[in-house]
């Protein structure tokens, strides 16, 4: 069977449009009303909280946890902790975006601690983010990737198994690489010109981990509907602005047809 068709992502997404899970997100500022509305338009339900006081309830009642370090400060960290503490006391996923990894070292060092006290089922990074955890690469360009996904790849081996967790790179080419590895070549390179794309991949990594418990399959799902959604909604944009829009439109709408008519996913 291809790749593409073993990846079952129409199934999971009619899955997630049918359970609507609830997906915690603790984000940063620039994308909370950007992926809140991405999760909405999959078919997902999502909550933004931080405040330390709500963690074992916001937890108690989610599918999903997804953490975002996009705006990070010492109360967030605490509370990102916190709501780790008590997502793996309840078995529920945790993915980690680990925005602007590599570009200082409070960024870097906080992954880092993360990982020592916690496995997240999914790290979802661009290549520099991914490479900087492993003290590879020249650095993060704020959020921004110096890098081509395809030279992260070795770091997210180590990272697979020094910690156990997927890490997902995202690209051109995206890679998934966990105890067998997949490759998604769908997407469009204007993605890269509205913020918050990546931040998006790791929150549907999010629903998609809470319907999927195999967390390769689960990124390899919230990468194939990203891609395809970009290419949809690309077709449609004059620049950026009109891309954000299709994008969400492309999220709701998306068809079996779609999927099966243009995902393009190989074994690495
Ligand atoms: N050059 C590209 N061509 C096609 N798709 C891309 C390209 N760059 C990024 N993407 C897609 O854009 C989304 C965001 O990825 P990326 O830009 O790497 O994240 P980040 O914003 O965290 O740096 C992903 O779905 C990825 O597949
Ligand atoms: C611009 C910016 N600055 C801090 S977080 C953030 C958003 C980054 O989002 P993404 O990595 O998805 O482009
Ligand atoms: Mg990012």
């Amino acid at each position: 069977m291809p790749a593409s068709e073993a990846l079952n992502a129409w199934e999971a997404l009619t899955a997630v449009r049918a359970q609507s899970p609830v997906v915690h997100n603790i984000t940063n500022y620039v994308v909370m009303n950007t992926t809140a509305n991405a999760l909405l338009a999959l078919g997902a339900s999502p909550v933004m909280a931080h405040a330390e006081e709500e963690m074992e309830d916001m937890v108690g009642i989610s599918a999903a946890l997804v953490l975002n370090i996009g705006t990070l400060s010492r109360e967030w960290v605490k509370a990102m902790f916190l709501a780790a503490e008590h997502a793996t006391r309840r078995g529920i996923p945790i993915v980690l975006d680990p925005v602007g990894a590599g570009a200082t070292r409070y960024r870097t060092g906080t992954v880092r601690d993360f990982l020592a006290a916690f496995r997240p089922a999914i790290i979802r990074g661009n290549a520099s983010e991914i490479m900087a955890i492993r003290g590879a690469g020249a650095g993060t360009k704020g959020v921004d990737s110096l890098d081509a996904s395809q030279d992260a790849v070795s770091a997210a081996r180590a990272i697979y198994e020094a910690h156990g967790s997927v890490v997902c790179i995202s690209g051109a080419t995206d890679y998934i690489i966990g105890d067998r590895s997949l490759r998604i070549h769908n997407g469009h390179p204007l993605m890269t010109r509205v913020t918050g794309l990546g931040c998006t991949a790791s929150a549907l990594c999010g629903a998609f981990a809470a319907i999927t418990p195999d967390p390769v399959l689960a990124a390899a799902q919230a990468m194939a509907v990203m891609g395809v959604c970009g290419e949809i909604a690309a077709a449609k944009a004059d620049g950026p602005g009109t891309l954000q829009l299709h994008f969400l439109d492309a999220l709701h709408r998306l068809s079996e047809a779609d999927i099966k008519g243009r995902l393009r996913a190989e074994v690495a």
